[in-house]
């Protein structure tokens, strides 16, 4: 005779429930519980769950057709797990509250296209009707990871509720949990508040790498969007926080989060490419991250051509090779003491570990209520954490970088003043009210040939040190090249004071003086001009240089 396995709940000493399980005959239709206010039962898929041979036909109407469609099943033999297609359970259920109370049976299945329920009461004809499809759930609460329904029994009903679910694929074992109120609303209220809070960082974080984008346009800040953005969008899907959301009838898009994955993963192969800068610094690896952004964006193309439980390998496959390729870049970054390397590698070091205790968890190594998904979603969004903090060092590197190129192309590399670069950008900024002053070194030829070029040099490095102090933040001095300067000072009249034009002077003057004092052979000549005097300053500058001629031809050779 057929064998099937019943369940019934005791309560241990120490007040927690345990299922025992017993082979019965047919005679005794189905598993049992006795429900109270402490329950919180989870039925192994292989003691629930009948296979059927090809889906229903919906909808069933009536308790003779959930008779039928049972006779017609056969038992399981193994967990449920990666398996797909309808199957149908029935639990004998008696309420041993001392009242009306409520349970929710929840379960563990990712995906679901139909779920539905009836349950038979002993005490009335009436059968209730449930469901909990993913493609019809809009009436049941909303919670990820799993479906549920909610049953309200009378005081002492007892009942048998009739199951029925098919997906096209069954990534954990198909366990059905049957909790109190109190504890369905705990365990939910974690698991809900952990999913949307990762979903929401790692949205959020896309969408500031994406905002980087478009404000600097570099390449890695948009792989950076893609390999974050794809995990948190795969996410909402697989969760069930996209069908919560949007109550989509005629797509199931809990199926999304496998589909999309691979296009995460091409996103953060070519990230890695673009952070290392393997382009310029490895070519072999720019070449294998460049070929797994491919692989992948052909592998993401694919797969919705594929059976959904090919895909969902496909996926696993690719985060299997994918995690310890990171973590090998990582370290290899780090040995090279890479500034980008630490929080890449603590990313994905996090995110592995995960993944290594998802593994675990679903062998019989580590046993009892995991929450394996929760820990990798957790681990993940810590992982985009770290990704965002190595594309933050990626652009402070490049600010510096930057800030470097934008100082030495300006900076006069002997004397450390502003050069002709930054004298014609300073230029620009002028407004119609302003002083300019040429300025050249009398005699350094002869302080060169005399003395040698290194004296030379001191002479320039000490003029335009001299200048800079004795001006006392009145303008800027430039060194347009060779031995010649410029002094910009900008002034609020609009026609510059005579006053002001022989202070000027008479700053110059001292600085002529302090330099002959130190090299008697040399000096300055210099000539000044001021704004109103041309149509631009150009021609402001160009008169200024003329002047500072005629000063030179005017004084007397000192050396002769
Ligand atoms: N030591 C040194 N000499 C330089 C540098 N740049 C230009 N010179 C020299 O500066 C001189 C510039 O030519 P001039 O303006 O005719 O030289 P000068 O002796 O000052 O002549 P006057 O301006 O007529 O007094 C050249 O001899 C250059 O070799 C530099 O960076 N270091």
């Amino acid at each position: 005779s057929e064998l099937e396995a019943a369940l019934s709940l005791e309560h241990s000493s120490d007040n927690t429930n345990k299922i025992t399980t017993t082979a019965l005959t047919s005679s005794n239709p189905a598993a049992s519980l006795a429900l109270n206010h402490l329950s919180n039962t989870t039925i192994a898929d292989i003691d629930i769950w009948r296979h059927i041979n090809q889906e229903a036909a919906l909808p069933i109407t009536s308790l003779t057709q959930w008779e039928h469609l049972y006779q017609s099943s056969s038992p399981i033999t193994q967990s449920l797990v990666n398996q797909s297609g309808a199957y149908i359970g029935r639990i004998a259920l008696t309420n041993r509250q001392p009242h009306a109370d409520n349970w929710f049976i929840k379960f563990n299945a990712n995906f679901i296209d139909t779920g539905i329920a009836y349950w038979q009461s002993a005490q009335g004809n009436q059968g209730q009707w449930f469901t909990f499809s993913q493609l019809d759930d809009a009436g049941n609460p909303m919670l990820l990871h799993s479906q549920v329904f909610e049953l309200t029994l009378n005081q002492q009903e007892s009942g048998t509720l009739w199951l029925y679910i098919a997906a096209k694929h069954y990534a954990l074992p198909l366990t059905v949990n049957i909790s109190s109120s109190p504890h369905f609303f705990k365990q939910q209220f974690i698991t809900n508040s952990v999913t949307l809070l990762a979903i929401a960082v790692m949205l959020t974080l896309a969408l500031i790498a994406l905002m980087l984008y478009v404000k600097t346009h570099y390449r890695v800040t948009l792989a950076c969007a893609g390999y974050i953005g794809l995990h948190g969008v795969g996410w909402a899907a697989a969760s069930g926080f996209i069908d919560d959301m949007l109550n989509l009838e005629s797509v199931n898009s809990t199926y999304w989060g496998m589909i999309i994955f691979p296009f995460a993963i091409a996103a953060a192969a070519r990230f890695t490419q673009l952070l290392f800068n393997f382009e310029r610094l490895h070519k072999p690896l720019a070449t294998l991250f460049n070929g797994l952004a491919i692989l992948c964006l052909l592998l993401g193309l694919t797969l919705p051509l594929l059976s959904f439980s090919a895909a969902f390998t496909v996926s696993h496959i690719i985060a299997l090779l994918w995690v310890p390729l990171a973590i090998a870049v990582g370290i290899n970054m780090l040995v090279y003491k890479d500034f980008r390397a630490k929080y890449y590698l603590l990313g994905n070091l996090v995110y592995g570990l995960s993944l290594l205790y998802y593994m675990l968890s679903h062998s019989h190594i580590i046993t009892g209520q995991s929450h394996s998904e929760l820990v990798v979603l957790a681990a993940l969004a810590v992982d985009c954490v770290c990704i965002l903090l190595s594309l933050t060092a990626w652009l402070q590197q490049k600010k510096q970088d930057y800030s470097r190129a934008y100082y030495q192309a300006r900076i006069d590399p002997l004397t450390q003043i502003g050069n002709r670069y930054a004298l014609s950008e300073a230029l620009k900024e002028l407004t119609t009210n302003y002083i300019i002053i040429f300025i050249d070194f009398d005699g350094i030829k002869r302080v060169n040939d005399r003395l040698g070029h290194d004296q030379g040099d001191e002479l320039l490095r000490y003029g335009a040190r001299l200048m800079s102090t004795t001006l006392n933040g009145q303008g800027q001095v430039f060194r347009t090249g060779g031995d010649e300067f410029v002094w910009l000072v900008s002034t609020t009249d609009s026609i510059a004071s005579t006053q002001l034009i022989d202070e000027l002077a008479a700053l110059l003057q001292q600085c002529h003086t302090a330099l002959t004092t130190k090299w008697p052979m040399s000096g300055i000549s210099y000539g000044i001009a001021h704004g109103q005097e041309g149509r631009n300053q150009s021609e402001c500058l160009a008169l200024a240089d003329q002047r500072m001629y005629q000063h030179k031809r005017a004084k007397t050779s000192v050396f002769p």
